[in-house]
């Protein structure tokens, strides 16, 4: 019978510290290996990009973003992610601190949070293009679910071409 409940979201993934290509994939590996029949329905092109925000020196970032399905629920997704970068070695030490991976939830669905432990959409995507330009890659209308950020991108695309 088919099954109509899975849900689709999107996760920004950054990594600089280590083999960056292979904590990218180490990643994608874990999700798809999660329960609640999640996988990766598409990977976005891998950017190198400058540190954005950050507190001190730091290595260039690797970021991609990745479209998934599940029947988790937004909380229990983001858990799941934070247990995938335990899981790869993440320590947290300093805000914005160098990460061998990060795992954000951008979008799922057309859901709305604004909680302590989960703000969606995430908080501050529509000001890096590190996260934008991927999710371009992704949805070429630039539009996911009740979300419209074509505009944001093409405003910070011109701003990085000048
Ligand atoms: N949409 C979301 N995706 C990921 N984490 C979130 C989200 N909303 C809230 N959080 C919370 O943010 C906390 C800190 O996340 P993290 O240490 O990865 O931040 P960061 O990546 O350094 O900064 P930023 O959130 O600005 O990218 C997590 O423990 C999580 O509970
Ligand atoms: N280029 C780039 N800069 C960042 C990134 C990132 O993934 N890429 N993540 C940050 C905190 O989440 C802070 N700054």
């Amino acid at each position: 019978m088919p099954y109509f409940n899975m849900k689709q979201a999107i996760i920004a993934v950054g990594t600089n510290i280590g083999d960056c290509q292979q904590n990218i994939q180490q990643a994608v590996q874990a999700i798809n290996l999660l329960p609640m029949n999640t996988q990766v329905l598409k990977e976005a092109a891998i950017y190198e990009t400058e540190p954005f925000d950050v507190p001190d020196q730091q290595q260039n970032y690797f970021n991609t973003c990745l479209l998934i399905e599940t029947d988790f629920s937004p909380e229990a997704l983001l858990g799941a992610c934070l247990g995938i970068e335990v899981g790869l070695g993440r320590v947290r030490k300093v805000w914005h601190g160098e990460r061998i991976i990060d795992l954000d939830l951008i979008f799922y669905e057309g859901e709305v949070r604004e909680t302590k432990e989960l703000v969606l959409p995430h908080p501050g995507y529509q000001e890096r293009l590190f996260v934008l330009e991927p999710m371009m890659d992704l949805c070429p209308s630039g539009i996911f679910s009740e979300w419209n950020f074509l505009s944001e991108y093409q405003e910070l695309k011109a701003l990085e071409n000048r």
